[in-house]
């Protein structure tokens, strides 16, 4: 069979290749998946208009962040259980942001501990993602591990105080990882913990886990420009503008019809990065351009592992940053840090 050469054409080879509930999994969202069809369907909606007789020989593709740089404005979105896209798993997944030189936000919900997955790539930048547990004491614990792993920045993840209704999921009666699949994160001496979500998970919270680790703590899941404005009065390092890739509350906005306006509140004070809907290399560019230090996938680097593996993974963004390099010169744009909501016109829906 021919290479995908599109992210829908690594979706649709993974398809093929995982369980259907497995693979409805990955790709559903919350509700009637109002906010998951939105995510794409916005970057639809807005159009680049492009500068002339700008040409450059090698535009600049590389970012700087409080947890490190990456050679690419595309990072990997925290995404659980990727035993259950290859054998391997986040391993793999992490290898591939080695090979790729670029930040791998590796999941709390993962289903290979931290200590393993920052073994098995030993250049990797990881950075981890928390769910705060109710229980405080068992959350500080994840935090030291992912210090003493080397973890470069904590993702706290702040749009889910309770788990959003995947349909998909009820459907297909897909509650529990199958036998030899677990949360490895959440062993505790002989058992494993279920993974709790925290209902009274409060500002609070975040405050005490600044104080708490010397990592950079960035928020995930911001889409109000009050809240961005609080998290900033808090000190965090980073934000995440996010909507869980649609899996929390449908509904809400997508992601890149909010940038702007979280942008604006943030004024530059730390980097606000995008989650959701991100596809191609033109996506990358407009949630640049509307004023993103740089985006994550999470589904597309998903695809590529059920794809082919770490192979699948490493292509996958390997492609993204073809696709960067060639929007950036066909726009006339040197690098990166040179786009601006001038290169983006809104245009009616077809
Ligand atoms: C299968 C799947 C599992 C996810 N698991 C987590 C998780 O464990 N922690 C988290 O903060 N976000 C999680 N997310 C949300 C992603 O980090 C990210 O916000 C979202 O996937 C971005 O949208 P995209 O898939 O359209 O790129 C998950 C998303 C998917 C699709
Ligand atoms: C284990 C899950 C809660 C991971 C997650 O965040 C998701 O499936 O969206």
């Amino acid at each position: 069979m021919r290479a995908p050469v599109s992210v829908r054409e690594f979706e649709a080879a993974a398809r093929e290749r995982l369980d259907p509930a497995h693979y409805d999994y990955f790709a559903g969202g919350a509700g009637e998946e109002v906010t998951l069809r939105a995510n794409e369907a916005a970057f639809g909606r807005l159009a680049l208009l492009p500068r002339v007789l700008r040409g450059t020989d090698k535009p600049e593709l590389g970012v700087t962040l409080p947890g490190g740089s990456a050679s690419m404005p595309v990072l990997v979105a925290p995404t659980a259980f990727h035993r259950l896209a290859d054998p391997e798993g986040e391993r793999a997944t992490a290898r591939a942001a080695a090979a790729t030189e670029t930040i791998m936000m590796l999941s709390m919900a993962s289903t290979v501990a931290l200590e393993d997955v920052a073994a098995a790539a030993p250049g990797a930048r990881l950075w981890f993602q928390l769910y705060v547990q109710p229980d405080l004491a068992f959350t500080k614990t994840l935090v030291r591990r992912a210090e003493a792993a080397g973890c470069r920045a904590l993702v706290v993840t702040v749009d889910s105080p309770v788990l959003g209704s995947r349909l998909r999921d009820e459907r297909n009666g897909f509650h529990d990882l199958p036998d030899g699949l677990c949360c490895e994160n959440m062993r505790d001496g002989d058992r494993v913990r279920p993974l709790e979500f925290s209902p009274t998970i409060s500002w609070e919270h975040v405050g005490r886990l600044i104080e708490l680790t010397s990592l950079p703590v960035v928020l995930k899941g911001v889409l109000h420009p009050e809240d961005a404005g609080t998290a900033l009065d808090l000190g965090v390092s980073g934000l995440i503008v996010s909507n869980h890739g649609g899996r929390q509350l449908d509904t809400v906005p997508a992601t890149v019809d909010v940038l702007p306006e979280i942008a604006a509140a943030v004024a530059g004070a730390v980097p606000v990065l995008l989650d959701g809907g991100v596809r191609s290399g033109t996506d990358v560019l407009k949630a640049l351009a509307l004023g993103a230090a740089a985006v994550a996938v999470g589904r597309p680097v998903v695809w590529g592992l059920g794809a082919d593996g770490e192979r699948g993974a490493v292509r996958v963004l390997e492609l993204l940053r073809a696709q960067i390099e060639e929007a950036l010169a066909l726009c006339g744009a040197a690098s990166v840090h040179d786009l601006g909501p001038g290169l983006v016109r809104r245009v009616p829906p077809c």
